[in-house]
């Protein structure tokens, strides 16, 4: 099984082509950049994977992601694929709450354990994310507190207490001062090769560090690189 297999996807609104056509396939284990200059439709690209477009938007083409047929399928029934195939959102979601709560957030209502194998798992992504001993001794202090960067970090540490089958990160460095991009990005460096990413990002530099394909997608709805993908 692949994680995504996109084959000519197109988007557009009733007036006009946004993004495509875009193909790629993306085989489990691999993390692969979606390049492309701003307005490109890299985000929309990565909220088409898991069929979350919004309803003025139509895609059409092949797009599979962990074996679903996302474009066959509504969106409320592809909740259980989002559990599987998470979206980390550009400007990180913080819930009012704890830090704590903030990463049981997700896997509650996802997974049915006991309480406490959920905070071992919620814990576990902690260290994962590299946040564990800066958060170990106030987990229950609010996660509105947290700089920016943990906030990044935060909100990837809930995706990965789902343990996802695969990751979208939309510019996960984007909106952070240079030491709080260079953590971030050392967290996903340690991810690489052991959880399959999409990695959205304008610095070419940060793709070729972190992923090892490219897909070029270009301005508009006829850019030339659309759909070009290249090993780096
Ligand atoms: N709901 C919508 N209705 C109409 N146009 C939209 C909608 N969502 C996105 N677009 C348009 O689609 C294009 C792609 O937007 P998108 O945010 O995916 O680009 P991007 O490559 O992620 O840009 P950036 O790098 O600036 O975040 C843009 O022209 C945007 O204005």
């Amino acid at each position: 099984m692949n994680a995504a297999e996109v084959r000519d996807l197109t988007i557009r609104t009733a007036q006009r082509p946004l993004v495509g056509p875009v193909s790629f396939t993306l085989p489990l284990g691999e993390s692969m950049g979606l390049c492309g200059p701003s307005g490109a439709g890299k985000s929309t690209v990565l909220r088409a994977l898991v069929g979350l477009l919004p309803e003025t938007l139509q895609a059409a083409g092949e797009v599979r992601v962990l074996d679903i047929d996302v474009t066959a399928q509504s969106p409320a029934a592809l909740s259980d694929l989002r559990a599987r195939a998470v979206l980390v959102p550009q400007v990180p979601i913080v819930f009012p709450g704890g830090i704590l709560a903030n990463v049981l957030f997700g896997i509650r209502h996802v997974v049915r354990a006991p309480r406490g194998k959920l905070r071992k798992r919620a814990e576990s992504a902690l260290v994962e994310v590299g946040l564990w001993n800066e958060v170990a001794e106030r987990l229950d202090a609010p996660a509105g507190d947290l700089s920016v960067g943990q906030r990044q970090r935060l909100a990837l540490a809930r995706a990965l207490a789902l343990d996802p089958q695969l990751i979208l990160l939309d510019e996960p460095t984007s909106s952070l001062d240079g030491a709080s991009a260079a953590e971030v990005e050392a967290t996903l460096q340690s991810l690489r090769g052991r959880r399959t990413m999409i990695l959205v990002s304008h610095d070419m530099n940060q793709v070729e560090r972190l992923c090892s394909t490219t897909v070029a997608i270009g301005a508009g709805h006829q850019g030339a690189a659309a759909g070009a993908q290249s090993m780096l």
